[in-house]
C-alpha cells in the first residue's frame, strides 16, 4: 500500500462565468487522517472536493506523494481520487450490490494485479458483499436503487466509493440523510478505514459538533477563501464562527477533548451566511 500526503497549492476553479476559488492553500492531508471542509452554503465546498476529484477544471496543484494530479485524466485521477456526490442518480434499474460490484469494475484499473474470469468475478463479489456487510446494509443486497430510502441511498453511495479503496478520499455531506446511529456508524467507519487503509478521507460537514468530534483536521472555507485551518479546537472558535457563519456562538471544551458548540443568536448585521459582500 502506498502513503502519500495530499498537497493543495495555489488551486484555482470556478465555472465557465465566475471563479469561485481563487489560488488555495491548504495544510498536508496526511495519510490515515479525516478532515473535514466546513462553511456556509455556497462557500465553495462541493466545488472544491469535485475540484480536488478531476471532475472540473482547476489550475494549480495538487499533489498525491509526488505525483501531479491537475491534469491528469479522468480515469487516471479517479484511480487515485473517489468523490462521492451528495446524492446517487436516480432512475437507475439496479440492485445495490449490482451498483456496487457496477462501481468496483468501473475502478478495474485501478488493481491490475486483479485476475479476471471467474476468479475475478468471487473476488469482486466478495470484496462488494464485504463491504456491504461493514456499512451495514448487507440485507439490501438484491434491493433495487429505486426501492430505497434517502439514508439508504446515501449508504449505498457510500459503499460504491469505499470498494474502490481509493487513496483520497472526498465525501460530499455523507451523512445529510442519516439518522443519529448511521452518522455515528458512517464515521466510525470512515475513520477506521483511513487507519487501516492509510486512505485520506475529505468530507464536507454541516454539522460541526461531528466534525469536531470525527476529524484530525478542519478546514473552513468562506466565499471561496481559508478562513481557519487546524485542529478543531484551533479552527472552530467563537471568533470564525461569527466571521464564516455570522452567528453568536459559545464553543466549550469538554473533559473528553471533545468540543460542545452552542449557537446563541444572528450576529446583528449580518448577511446570510454565504451571501456575497
Ligand atoms: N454548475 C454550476 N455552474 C455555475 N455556478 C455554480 C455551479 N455549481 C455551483 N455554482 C456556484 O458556485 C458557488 C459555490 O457552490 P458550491 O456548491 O461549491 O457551494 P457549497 O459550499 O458546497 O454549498 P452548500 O453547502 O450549499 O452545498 C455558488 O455560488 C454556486 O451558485
Amino acid at each position: 500500500m502506498r502513503h502519500d500526503a495530499l498537497q493543495v497549492s495555489g488551486l484555482s476553479t470556478g465555472y465557465r462565468d465566475r471563479q469561485i476559488i481563487q489560488s488555495l492553500s491548504l495544510p498536508v492531508f496526511r495519510p490515515g487522517e479525516v478532515h473535514s471542509l466546513l462553511g456556509p452554503n455556497a462557500a465553495g465546498k462541493s466545488t472544491l472536493l469535485r475540484a480536488l476529484a478531476g471532475l472540473q477544471p482547476a489550475t494549480g496543484s495538487v499533489k498525491l506523494g509526488e505525483r501531479e494530479l491537475i491534469g491528469l485524466s479522468l480515469a487516471e485521477h479517479a484511480r487515485r481520487v473517489t468523490y462521492m456526490p451528495q446524492t446517487l442518480p436516480q432512475g437507475v434499474a439496479l440492485s445495490v450490490l449490482e451498483s456496487v460490484l457496477g462501481a468496483l469494475q468501473a475502478s478495474a484499473t485501478d488493481h491490475p494485479g486483479d485476475v479476471g474470469g471467474k476468479a475475478g468475478h468471487d473476488a469482486d463479489q466478495r470484496r462488494a458483499v464485504a463491504i456491504l456487510e461493514r456499512v451495514g446494509i448487507l440485507h439490501l443486497a438484491l434491493e433495487g436503487l429505486d426501492h430505497l430510502s434517502g439514508g439508504q441511498r446515501q449508504l449505498v453511495s457510500l459503499a460504491q466509493s469505499l470498494v474502490r479503496e481509493p487513496r483520497v478520499l472526498l465525501l460530499d455531506e455523507p451523512i445529510s440523510a442519516l439518522d443519529l446511529q448511521h452518522q455515528l456508524r458512517v464515521m466510525r467507519l470512515v475513520q477506521e478505514l483511513a487507519r487501516e487503509r492509510g486512505m485520506i478521507a475529505i468530507m464536507v460537514l454541516h454539522d460541526l459538533q461531528i466534525a469536531a468530534r470525527w476529524s484530525e483536521g478542519i478546514v473552513m472555507l468562506s466565499q471561496g477563501a481559508v478562513v481557519a485551518t487546524g485542529t478543531p479546537a484551533q479552527a472552530i472558535t467563537p471568533d470564525t464562527l461569527a466571521r464564516v457563519y455570522g452567528v453568536q456562538a459559545r464553543v466549550e471544551h469538554c473533559s473528553r477533548g471533545g468540543l460542545q458548540i452552542m449557537v446563541d443568536d444572528v450576529l446583528p448585521g449580518a448577511l446570510p451566511a454565504g451571501a456575497r459582500r
